[in-house]
């Protein structure tokens, strides 16, 4: 991989300058000195990730999927991904505070603890998001180009509703927006949708390893609930996973409805439409 310098005053930020692998070659001598490259996060063209990242948390707020500063999306283009910050007012993040870390980390190991960054916001004690290390699953595990966390209400009712393992509904024509694995061929209409649920933490770094363990178990997931907390969806491109986002959102509350209405969710299963 090759990390490329844009502009005079660029200067990578190495964390992790202990680490010596002959992989990381590259980074060694490209990213020993502490600094920030700006033009990583200016640009003109509304589709950079530094500009979508606020103008989507600025949407997510209105469906009330980020509020109270949780939740967020991360965006992978090519060998970079592109985080906010922890523990602001996510419908209020400017370009110029988002992180920008190479793909992938130098050190596998270290990726989920010291990360090395090449772009960090100038602004005093702000830290890459908390799901960091869950973002990097769904790029580690299903090559995913985004990744957004909600805390959407309907998700947390879902996995209070499911008591197992998942979440299933079948016969609903949303079930047609969600992609197999979260990147491949859609569903059928036919087809019941599945989505694990793990049990929340009281750090939301700590999910990252029941997060992992679950997308394996189910290859064919779209998600990962987390109970009491929210959802983890990835997709191919960062408009498949607000699709998916919101195909599933649909689908979690108009599975909380059924269910608290008595009616069947998943109609196949349970004796017919
Ligand atoms: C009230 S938010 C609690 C922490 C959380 O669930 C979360 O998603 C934090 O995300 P952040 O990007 O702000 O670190
Ligand atoms: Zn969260």
């Amino acid at each position: 991989m090759s990390l490329s310098r844009q502009g005079s005053n660029a200067q990578y930020t190495r964390v992790d300058a202990q680490h010596h692998d002959d992989d990381d070659d590259e980074y060694e001598n490209e990213a020993r000195t502490e600094g920030t490259v700006d033009e990583l996060v200016e640009s003109d063209d509304p589709e950079h990730p530094a500009n979508l990242i606020p103008e989507l948390c600025r949407g997510f707020y209105t469906l009330g999927w980020v509020t109270g500063t949780g939740g967020g999306i991360s965006i992978k283009k090519g060998n970079l991904v592109y985080l906010a910050p922890s523990g602001v007012q996510k419908e209020r993040i400017l370009p110029s505070h988002i992180f920008v870390l190479p793909y992938p980390q130098p050190s596998v190991v270290k990726a989920h603890t010291e990360r090395t960054f090449l772009r960090k916001p100038k602004q005093e004690g702000l830290k890459e998001s908390a799901c960091t290390p869950l973002f990097w699953n769904a790029f580690d595990l299903r090559s995913a180009a985004a990744c957004i966390h909600t805390h959407s209400q309907h998700a947390v009712m879902a996995t209070l509703l499911w008591k197992g393992e998942t979440f299933e509904i079948s016969h609903q024509e949303m079930i047609k927006g969600i992609r197999l694995g979260g990147t491949g061929k859609t569903l059928s209409y036919l087809d019941t949708l599945v989505v694990p649920i793990i049990e929340n933490t009281p750090h939301e770094e700590d999910l990252t390893d029941s997060m992992n363990e679950m997308m394996k178990k189910y290859p064919d997931a779209a998600g990962i609930l987390v109970r009491r907390h929210g959802l983890y969806v990835w997709g191919p491109t960062w408009q498949g996973t607000k699709t998916q986002a919101e195909c599933l959102d649909y689908l979690f509350e108009i599975g909380v409805k059924m269910k608290l209405m008595g009616l069947s969710v998943c109609p196949a299963k349970e004796g017919g439409l």
